[in-house]
């Protein structure tokens, strides 16, 4: 598939950066936002469910082939939440909110069952009723942190231990960040997928 713009499915600008600088100079990805200020209803039971609505509703609305990204921190303790109700955990009062949650969650736990892995699923159709959209997942894993550090990244980065590199996601450079995390590794199947690789 030959592809020079594809519509990234999301309000989320840091996603959009990281997914920018991850595919190069070669495609242009255009945010939803220039062709509306709705966002779908996140329905789905899955992280796959959730990329293909978006990726439908981003191409319906912009006539290009659109990629979505559907992602969010599963953590062990709390038996895989937030999970795909990662970004609405604290009613959808954003970022900071969700991170004041999930220390409270983990108030008292022990550092060795603080466990928790970031999940990725990119979902690319051609068009908005496509049969056969692509999918490829991403995998980060690591240990919520009892404060926060650093103040790179978004979402719930500066909770999040890369034991890798001994430092919270948010205290990676954006360029390392995009080598090791969840959406790094679904975007490296996505190159391939797309002979970009
Ligand atoms: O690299 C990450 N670093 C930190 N936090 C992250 C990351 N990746 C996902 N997350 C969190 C943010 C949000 O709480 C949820 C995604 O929710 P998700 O619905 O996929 O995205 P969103 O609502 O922010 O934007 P949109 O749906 O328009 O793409 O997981
Ligand atoms: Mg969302």
């Amino acid at each position: 598939m030959n592809i020079q713009q594809l519509v990234l499915a999301s309000h989320n600008t840091g996603k959009l950066k990281e997914l920018q600088a991850m595919l190069g100079g070669g495609i242009t990805l255009r945010s939803v936002g220039e062709f509306s200020s709705a966002e779908p209803e996140e329905t789905g039971l899955s992280f796959v469910e959730n990329a293909i609505l978006k990726a439908r509703n981003a191409a319906r609305l912009s006539g290009l082939p659109a990629l979505a990204d559907d992602s969010g921190l599963a953590v062990d303790y709390l038996g895989g939440a937030p999970g795909i109700y990662s970004a609405r955990y604290a009613g959808g009062q954003g970022d900071s909110a969700n991170n004041a949650k999930l220390l409270d969650a983990l108030r008292g736990v022990p550092s060795a069952q603080r466990g928790a892995q970031f999940v990725c699923v990119l979902a690319l159709v051609r068009h908005a009723s496509d049969p056969l959209p692509i999918l490829c997942e991403g995998l980060w894993q690591g240990r919520i942190l009892e404060v926060a550090r650093g103040d790179h990244g978004f979402g719930y980065d500066p909770l999040f231990w890369v034991p890798e590199r001994e430092c919270s996601s948010a205290e990676l450079s954006p360029a390392e960040k995009n080598q090791l995390s969840h959406r790094a590794r679904a975007m490296a199947l996505l190159r391939e997928r797309l002979g970009l690789a």
